[in-house]
């Protein structure tokens, strides 16, 4: 093994793909969770494939928790990096039943048989999925597959964990809660396990990252802390990433109570107690636009006015205005033919409606 003062993850790297070259130096402390942004074609996959070892570098370093792990003419293979990939493909193995799958790294690391299934039920634990342990990964559920994945990925107690869109295969009402998990289990025993997350969700970031880098044609072209790249976008692909609706009160049933006294109805990503301060999130183009209050439930409706139309790649984003301090700003995608079919226009009253499924509700 070569040494490496370095805590954490840093690496160093440029590696080809075809005509296509990633070129990036990052790191992630201990404990910090680092979440890659990026188009599609960015390079995400690549820098993934090359942080486990799945792909070897042209030139640079990676060293993780004191280790160097590819360097000069060096490579350690991907079951000597002490690196844990959860991929949106579980890659369960079929004939072993989930506890004997979360065992296997732990097993392969030369722990006794018992030993090992100890460590596997401590993480099925973790991950909700105790009663589990005995079934077979044809018969579980996409959510329940991923958090088999995920407590077998911890269990060989990997130093740097990679996250591969853990989230976007499973549907609307199963991603928040399982995102609330992650949150949660990130933070359990984290204190030497550096954690890069690629994703296409800005949710991904906001909820589960302290830090961001947004990777482009294989550079990075923006990083900081969550908050500020968020906020403060500088480039296109990041505004739109940035480019969502936020609500601040407290936490009441499943969703919040903001300052005025609103009922904002949505999901629980994590449990809150009543009274908590909480955030409810959701993507413009989850919020449409009625002239009339429709009264319809379990969805959210809000009376606002258009205070600006903006085109935003293949629609037009609907700025709000009006009633209540936190109206301001919301927004709503709609297709230019729904623009025209409603005549939309500044000053145009309306009605935001938007599901509670579409609505996640944070700590804040
Ligand atoms: N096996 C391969 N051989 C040659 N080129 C590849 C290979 N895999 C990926 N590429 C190219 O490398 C570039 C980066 O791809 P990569 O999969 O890393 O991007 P990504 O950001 O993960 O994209 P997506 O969000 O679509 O998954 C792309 O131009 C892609 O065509």
């Amino acid at each position: 093994m070569t040494v490496s003062t370095v805590d954490g993850l840093r690496a160093e790297m440029a590696v080809g793909r075809g005509g296509f070259r990633l070129d990036v130096t990052l790191a992630a402390a201990p404990g910090e969770v680092l979440a890659v942004l990026g188009p599609n074609g960015s390079g995400k996959s690549t820098l993934l494939d090359t942080l486990a070892g799945l792909l070897r570098a042209d030139t640079g370093t990676v060293e993780l928790a004191g280790r160097t792990l590819a360097g000069d003419r060096l490579h350690v293979p991907p079951h000597q990096r002490r690196v844990g990939l959860v991929t949106q493909d579980t890659l369960l193995f079929p004939h072993l039943t989930v506890l004997a799958n979360v065992a296997f790294g732990p097993r392969a690391h030369g722990k006794p048989r018992r030993a090992a299934e100890n460590t596997a039920r401590r993480w099925l634990s973790e991950v909700d999925a105790s009663e589990l342990a005995g079934r077979r990964p044809s018969t579980l559920s996409g959510g329940q597959a991923q958090r088999v994945a995920l407590a077998r990925a911890l269990a060989t107690e990997p130093d740097l964990l990679l996250l591969d869109e853990p989230f976007a295969a499973l549907d609307v009402d199963a991603a928040p809660a399982l995102r609330g998990l992650v949150r949660r289990v990130l933070g359990v025993a984290g204190g030497r396990r550096a954690t890069v997350l690629v994703t296409h969700d800005p949710l991904d970031a906001l909820v589960l990252a302290d830090r961001v880098v947004v990777l482009d044609g294989g550079r990075i072209v923006e990083q900081g802390s969550t908050g500020e790249v968020l906020s403060r976008p500088r480039t296109a692909f990041t505004a739109r990433v940035a480019g969502l609706n936020l609500i601040t009160g407290t936490a009441s049933g499943d969703g919040l109570v903001t300052a005025d006294g609103t009922h904002v109805a949505g999901m629980r990503g994590e449990p809150l107690a009543d009274g908590a301060p909480a955030v409810a999130v959701f993507l413009p183009s989850a919020v449409a636009v009625h002239m009339e209050r429709t009264l319809a439930s379990p969805r959210n409706v809000f009376p606002a006015t258009v205070a600006g139309l903006e085109p935003h790649g293949d629609v037009i984003r609907v700025r709000a205005r009006g009633g209540p301090p936190w109206v301001a700003g919301l927004a709503a995608d709609l297709s230019p033919a729904a623009i025209a079919e409603l005549a939309l226009e500044p000053g145009t009253a309306i009605h935001l409606v938007i599901k509670a499924t579409e609505v996640t509700v944070y700590g804040a």
